[in-house]
Parts: C-alpha cells; sequence; structure tokens
C-alpha cells in the first residue's frame, strides 16, 4: 500500500487531504503539534503528536511509518499575523521546513508535496496568475513560503529531491460529507466570519479596505473548495512516485476572481440573512487581486475544480458551521 505521512494533518486543508487519500487507497498517519489544529479532525490514520521542528522525532516517525512521501501542510498561515510578527514566520515555516528536509534526507525519504500559496506572487503585474508570474512576496507570509520553495529547487539539485509546489489561492468550503471543516480560533478567513456575521445577530463583519483599484472597491480573491484542493494532492502524490528529482510547481485555483464585497451578498443570499458591514483600514500585506491560471495542474496533474462553484463553497462551509453551532 502507498504511505503519505501529512504533517499539519489536524488542520483545515490537511485533514481534507487525509481524507482524499484515504478514500484513493493510501495508508495515511498525520503529524502534528496541535498548535493550530484539531485532534477531532484526525480521523482517517495516526496521529504522531510533534513539531516538524523535532528532528529526532520526525526521523523516529519517518522510520516507523515509512512513508513513500510526505505531504508537508503543517504552517503557520496568517497574511496579518505576519506582518506583526514576522520572526514566528520565518522560524516554523522556514526553520520547520529545513528541519523536516534534514529528517527526511537523514532517513533516504525524498518525496514532498509542499503547501505555497499565490502569496508568493505579491502584486500581479498581470492577471490571471500563471507560474511564470514573478514571484515578488508582499507580506511575510508569502516570503517564507517563497524561501521554501527555493530550497526545494535547491534539494533537487543537490539532494535529488523530488517534490511537487502546489500553490494555492483561497481555500474555502468544507467536506460535503460534513465529516470535518473549517476549525480555526481564533477565525481570520474572510468566509467563515461571513457566515458567522449572518447567522448571529450581535456579529459584524469587517471589511479590510474599499479603495482597491477594482470595480467595487474590495480585494478579488479566487476561491478554491478545500476538497479539491485535496484531490490536486492525490494526483500530485501519484505523480511524484514517478517523479525524476526537480521541484514542479503548480497554482491551484479556478480562474475566477470574487469580491469581498461579492461574498458578502452571496452569503445573505445564502442564509437569508442581512450582514451587519463595518469598514476599517487595508490590512497590511494585502494585494488587490489574486486569480489563477491553473493550466498546467489541469495539463500535467490531469485536475479539475469540481466542487469550487461560489454555492457549493458557502452551502458546504454554512452546513459546517450550522452543524457546529447545534453541537
Ligand atoms: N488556507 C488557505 O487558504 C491557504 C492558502 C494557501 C496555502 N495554505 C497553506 O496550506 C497549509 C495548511 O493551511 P490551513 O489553512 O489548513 O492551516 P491550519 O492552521 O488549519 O493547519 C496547519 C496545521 O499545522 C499544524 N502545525 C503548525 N506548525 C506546526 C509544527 N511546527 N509542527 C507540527 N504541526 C504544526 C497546526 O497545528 C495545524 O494543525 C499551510 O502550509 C498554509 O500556508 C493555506
Ligand atoms: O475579517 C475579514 C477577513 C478578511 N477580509 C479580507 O478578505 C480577503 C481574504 O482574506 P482571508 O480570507 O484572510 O484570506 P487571505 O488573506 O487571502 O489569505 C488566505 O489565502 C492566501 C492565499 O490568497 C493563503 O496563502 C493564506 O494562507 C490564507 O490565509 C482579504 O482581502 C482580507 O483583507 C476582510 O475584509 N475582513
Amino acid at each position: 500500500m502507498k504511505k503519505v505521512l501529512v504533517t499539519g494533518g489536524a488542520g483545515y486543508i490537511g485533514s481534507h487531504c487525509c481524507k482524499a487519500f484515504s478514500r484513493a487507497g493510501w495508508d495515511v498517519a498525520a503529524l502534528d503539534n496541535l498548535s493550530r489544529g484539531n485532534r477531532a479532525a484526525i480521523r482517517w490514520g495516526h496521529l504522531y503528536e510533534g513539531d516538524v521542528a523535532d528532528t529526532p522525532f520526525v526521523k523516529s516517525v519517518l522510520e516507523e511509518f515509512q512513508p513513500d512521501i510526505v505531504a508537508h501542510f503543517a504552517a503557520f498561515a496568517y497574511v496579518g499575523e505576519s506582518v506583526e510578527h514576522p520572526e514566528l514566520y520565518y522560524a516554523n515555516n522556514v526553520g520547520g521546513t529545513l528541519s523536516l528536509l534534514e529528517a527526511m534526507r537523514a532517513e533516504g525519504c525524498s518525496r514532498l508535496i509542499f503547501s505555497s500559496t499565490c502569496a508568493t506572487y505579491g502584486d500581479p503585474v498581470y492577471l490571471p496568475i500563471d507560474e511564470k508570474h514573478p514571484q515578488q512576496p508582499v507580506n511575510p507570509y508569502g516570503w517564507s513560503k517563497f524561501t521554501v520553495e527555493r530550497m526545494l529547487e535547491d534539494y533537487a539539485a543537490a539532494h535529488s529531491f523530488s517534490s511537487v509546489i502546489l500553490r494555492y489561492f483561497n481555500a474555502a468550503g468544507c467536506d460535503p460529507e460534513g465529516e470535518i471543516g473549517e476549525d480555526h480560533s481564533p477565525e481570520t478567513h474572510a468566509l467563515p466570519l461571513l457566515i458567522t456575521a449572518a447567522l448571529d445577530s450581535n456579529a459584524a463583519f469587517f471589511l479590510n479596505g474599499c479603495d482597491f483599484d477594482t470595480p467595487d472597491g474590495s480585494a478579488i480573491r479566487d476561491f478554491i473548495h478545500v476538497s479539491d484542493l485535496a484531490n490536486a494532492h492525490v494526483a500530485a502524490g501519484e505523480r511524484l512516485l514517478e517523479a525524476l528529482p526537480r521541484a514542479e510547481a503548480f497554482n491551484l485555483g479556478t480562474g475566477s476572481g470574487i469580491s469581498i464585497l461579492e461574498l458578502v451578498k452571496a452569503v445573505e443570499k445564502a442564509t437569508g440573512r442581512t450582514i451587519s458591514l463595518q469598514l476599517r483600514e487595508r490590512r497590511t500585506g494585502d494585494p488587490a487581486v489574486l486569480v489563477a491560471a491553473a493550466d498546467r495542474a489541469c495539463k500535467d496533474l490531469k485536475w479539475q475544480p469540481r466542487q469550487s462553484g461560489l454555492f457549493e463553497i458557502i452551502d458546504t462551509a454554512l452546513a459546517w458551521q450550522r452543524n457546529k453551532q447545534e453541537s
């Protein structure tokens, strides 16, 4: 049986990937320190509880589980926090990944899927953004992920590492079967906060800037359903088993941009409620528009977003949040 070790497997995207790999017949184990994840999200395979930066621990996990590949999600992932505390991002995202790579090298495991981001591109110089677009991050989070991408290219050249770098646009939505979802504390992402503002009449949604150079003044993002992202990882895993020592990058998005104000209206429509909207300053490090060209993933990974219609994204996220409120 093919085996995948999922770092960050108790987190939002990592847990959905554990489910997708398991469904596809892989033996799955998660490695997570639960700093930002949830034990309840571990439903497919064993949890090795610990830190990716703990090299002896990671080596012992690799030795015991003997994965064919590692899917590396464990990281800090908030743009705003990275601007205020860059040290956390360089330590965990860059330092943690370096420790992981060294543990893998010591144990003879040389295939990795890496969770990267459209935040490595910075402010777009053309749209939609393809993989050849210049990478000029505008926040420390983006720089931390860009640095790891460079590390993976160097490890491919020097140490025969094979990696697939997946640059996600905005992950959203929840498992359509309701088994897992998005559970951050505190939550900072636009869609779950909008749903909370719709369901709870005491909550408001704070719009970060309405003076972007976009048709309605709010930022535009490319929302991709988390289950579509998960399926791309399974395709990447299969490709890695055959791969040459190189680092290949793929964008994962839909190619359609949605403004945050359009998202507000769509959540109001889905819930039948009015959202109390308050304006505040732009968040530092926030590009106006991020929209993907994902043709390379469609061609080489034979991947298509199939569940990323806005209705489906909101519907699955809403079902998850309603269920959480009731339990
Ligand atoms: N959410 C998005 O829209 C998005 C977009 C692009 C890229 N990404 C990337 O995808 C990955 C997953 O994002 P997410 O939204 O699921 O985040 P998340 O915070 O829900 O999950 C991250 C998981 O990693 C764990 N973790 C963090 N540091 C660790 C460490 N040092 N050792 C062990 N475990 C550790 C946390 O406990 C958590 O369970 C991240 O690498 C993120 O940068 C996310
Ligand atoms: O209360 C809020 C929350 C968000 N936003 C705005 O909504 C947009 C989307 O924000 P958010 O949902 O926080 O996503 P991003 O900041 O785009 O970051 C996510 O998407 C990135 C890719 O774009 C990933 O790299 C990150 O890990 C992930 O957190 C941004 O313009 C935010 O300023 C608000 O206006 N109010």
